[in-house]
């Protein structure tokens, strides 16, 4: 990483401040992997970046064989024909048919030699050993090919791609026992704030719960992470330079929340400029405004918000899409999708990007429309819970009416399940 443009100005207004696109752009240009390879047993690797490409290494499936249970012959049969062999599946033997003859056959096993087509035995008459199949019957039904789900030799999952429940399946159906994947990424965590309190703690007036830790763990689960949680650091600047510039040799990245803006007792900005390199701070963007990115040696440093709906924002958009170069992942932007608006906005400030909380109902017409809560405070954990995800209200963007279009990203596109 290089430092590009530093923000010294604490003071700036909104078209000063990075946009959405120049931070993300800072982030993904400067960021790269550094998670390590390791080949795991293919069960360990659900849900890591792929180390490798990966090529078919055998048709699959591996054989002609029956998608039903029924009778194997070559189309088009012209009357009743001898049943002469039987094969269930995970039958090893070889079987061959003459013209007009049958074989007894079950879903799943070989398909004989001479035989194109399958019938369902539900619509065969057997009498005797003869059995008589809808002689319509078009050649290759019920039949599946070698190879029609994943041919030999194709190319099947990238480098970086994420592996998926249904990735898995197709490791697993190539006969791949182990698979190389990226290590997950070393993330410590902290709360900084003397408001702050553990939860299970006795409260008094002034003292806040830590909300913030509980949720970056558990967005960070649905990462690649290697989480360590290094709880609440209290407001004092020796201590946190301190802690920062320890844990920094053995992490890849320092994530934080609280203490970024610069009041008199946010010390979190001063300890990167002392410790290490900003590279951003301060962005035009509502939740959000005093994210911030730098490093400390190679160890990358993310610093959130304090309030919780800012910290939430800011790590769907910013950490998340960091996590993912820095574990050797492909980003890729969350779609967005256009709905008409349930609400209202008369009045937004021109120059910010915004990130309002919402939800998609059924409109008159059974369209989706986005709901917005009516609430804006970057404080209220209820909004984060009533949402499902996020509505995009770019910069220059002064009012959203009734029925104009929104942008919706839904939460289900950074990774959280409803
Ligand atoms: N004069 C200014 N004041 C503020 C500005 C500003 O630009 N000028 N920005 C506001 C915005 S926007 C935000 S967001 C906050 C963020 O400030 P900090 O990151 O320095 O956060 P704190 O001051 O430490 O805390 C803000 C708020 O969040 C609560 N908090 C902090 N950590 C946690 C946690 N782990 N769990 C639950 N709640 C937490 C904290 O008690 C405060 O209420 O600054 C505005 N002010
Ligand atoms: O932007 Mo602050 O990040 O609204 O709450």
């Amino acid at each position: 990483m290089t430092s590009r443009k530093l923000l010294k100005d604490c003071f700036l207004t909104d078209k000063d401040r990075l946009s959405h696109e120049e931070c993300l752009a800072i982030l993904t240009g400067r960021l790269s992997a550094v998670a390590g390879v390791e080949e795991l047993p293919l069960a360990k690797t659900s849900r890591r970046w792929l180390a490798a490409d990966i090529i078919a290494p055998r048709n699959v499936p591996l054989h002609d064989n029956s998608a039903v249970d029924g009778y194997a012959f070559a189309a088009p049969a012209a009357g009743p024909m001898p049943v002469v062999t039987r094969i269930a599946a995970g039958d090893l033997s070889s079987h061959r048919l003459e013209p007009g003859q049958a074989a007894r056959i079950f879903t799943g096993a070989s398909i004989p030699d001479g035989a194109d087509t399958v019938a369902m035995q539900e619509d065969c008459t057997v009498e005797g050993d003869r059995v008589t199949v809808p002689l319509d019957l078009k050649r290759g039904s019920n039949a599946r090919r070698a190879g029609e789900d994943v041919a030999a030799g194709s190319a099947v999952l990238q480098s970086a791609a994420r592996l998926r429940p249904q990735d898995m399946a197709a490791l697993a159906s190539f006969g791949l026992a182990r698979v190389k994947v990226r290590a997950p990424v070393r993330v410590a965590i902290l709360s900084n704030g003397d408001e702050l309190l553990e939860p299970g703690a006795e409260i008094a007036q002034g003292q806040v719960y830590d909300s913030n830790r509980s949720m970056l763990h558990a967005l960070l689960g649905t990462m690649p992470c290697e989480v360590t949680d290094l709880g609440i650091l209290p407001d004092n600047a020796a201590l946190i330079e301190a802690t920062l510039a320890d844990v920094a040799k053995t992490h890849d990245v320092i994530l934080t929340s609280g203490g970024a803006s610069r009041g008199d007792e946010d010390h979190i900005i001063n300890a990167i400029d002392t410790l290490g390199t900003r590279h951003l701070w301060q962005i035009a963007v509502k939740p959000g405004r005093p994210m911030s990115f730098g490093q400390i040696e190679d160890c990358v440093f993310l610093g959130l918000p304090g309030n919780p709906v800012a910290a939430f924002v800011c790590f769907l958009l910013y950490v998340r899409p960091a996590l993912t170069i820095l574990g050797g992942g492909s980003y890729r932007e969350p779609v967005r999708f256009p709905v008409a608006a349930s609400f209202d906005v008369p009045g937004k400030k021109p120059g910010r990007r915004e990130f309002w909380r919402g939800w998609l109902e059924p409109g008159d017409d059974g369209r989706p429309v986005a709901h917005k809560f009516a609430r804006d405070g970057s404080g209220l954990i209820s909004g984060l819970r009533k949402a499902t995800g996020l509505i995009e209200i770019t910069e220059s963007v002064t009012s959203v009416a009734r029925g104009g279009m929104v942008s919706f990203l839904p939460f289900s596109e950074f990774g959280i399940d409803s």
